[in-house]
């Protein structure tokens, strides 16, 4: 990696574990981060997405495996740790010192810190640069969290849940100001999160973590298109089931009329399914990240 790479640095971790003493939080991870992408980091409570931000910040080494930023290990790397941000739900804030204070010590931490977009996101989310971090509310507080990861500008930018707290105008202000920026400084954005709907159009490349191990990292539009739903009288959709040779996620029953999810394999091809159900009344609808998320890591299934 030579000097600063200002449109985002990519990420590989190769067969990753780590442990905390008894606990395996992570589990045989491999994957790749492509430089300059919108990344959600997807998975439920405990399947181990602040794990993978530690090691990325650069907090924790596996305890096997490498973690590679730009292609050179994190870890005590000053040199790359200069461009990684990560601004995690504690916050990582001074909390004894005004917000100015916090502001002035991270500027003089990042080369590629934006004065300029520090001051206007204080305004966005209503901050005052005189007023002490521990008075302020939760909210205000995860704001300023985002205003330090924003106008860090780092190539490598993680945010673990940031938004937390933070109300719904509060949240599509993060957002949009989040995308405005990423258009005129791109990089590597990698967005923690459980609120999958709200981030859905925004990300470009997705992670999905379960127990520990990867489940997909893939692009999000491959993601999105991996089920549909289809829609129509219960026996015509059982008919159609029968030879279609999908794999059936869930069953929803409105009287004579259900709706089915269906996956398709990683690879397969669903874009003929609206030919295939022609004039059968049966309609095909998309899914969204959220609840394709919903149904890869549904445990109800599982018996012991
Ligand atoms: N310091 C620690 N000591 C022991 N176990 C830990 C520690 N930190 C995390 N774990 C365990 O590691 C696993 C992964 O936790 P991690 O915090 O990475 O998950 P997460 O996906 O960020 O969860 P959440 O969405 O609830 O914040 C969990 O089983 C958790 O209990």
């Amino acid at each position: 990696m030579s000097g600063l790479d200002q449109s985002g640095l990519p990420v590989t971790l190769d067969a990753v574990h780590l442990r905390y003493g008894a606990t395996t939080a992570l589990d045989d991870l491999s994957l790749q981060i492509p430089a300059g992408s919108i990344t959600g980091l997807l998975g439920r409570n405990g399947s181990g997405k602040t794990s993978v931000l530690s090691l990325l910040g650069s907090y924790r080494r596996p305890t096997a495996g490498s973690v590679l930023i730009g292609g050179a290990d994190p870890f005590e790397n000053e040199r790359v740790m200069e461009q990684v941000c990560l601004v995690r739900e504690s916050g990582d804030v001074l909390a004894e010192e005004r917000i100015g204070v916090n502001l002035r010590y991270a500027a003089s931490a990042r080369p590629t810190w934006s004065e300029e977009l520090a001051q206007s996101l204080l305004e966005v989310f209503e901050l005052r640069p005189k007023d002490q971090v521990k008075s302020l509310s939760r909210g205000k507080r995860s704001a300023l969290g985002i205003v330090l990861g924003l106008a860090s500008r780092a190539p490598l930018t993680m945010l673990d849940e940031v938004h937390l707290g933070m109300d719904a105008p509060s949240r599509y202000a993060f957002y949009e100001a989040l995308l405005t920026d990423y258009a005129e400084h791109p990089r590597t954005f990698i967005l923690s999160s459980h609120l999958i709907g709200e981030l859905d159009s925004m990300l470009e490349h997705a992670v999905v973590l379960d127990r520990g191990r990867l489940l997909a990292s893939t692009s999000a539009e491959e993601l999105r298109t991996r089920g549909m739903t289809l829609v129509g009288r219960a026996t015509e959709v059982a008919t159609f089931l029968a030879e279609a040779g999908l794999q059936v996620l869930g069953e929803r029953r409105l009287g004579p009329t259900t709706e089915v999810t269906v996956v398709r394999e990683p690879g397969a091809d669903l874009s003929d399914l609206e030919a295939r159900v022609a004039g059968t009344g049966i309609e095909v609808g998309s899914i969204s990240l959220q609840d394709l998320f919903v149904h890869m890591t549904d445990r109800s299934q599982e018996r012991p």
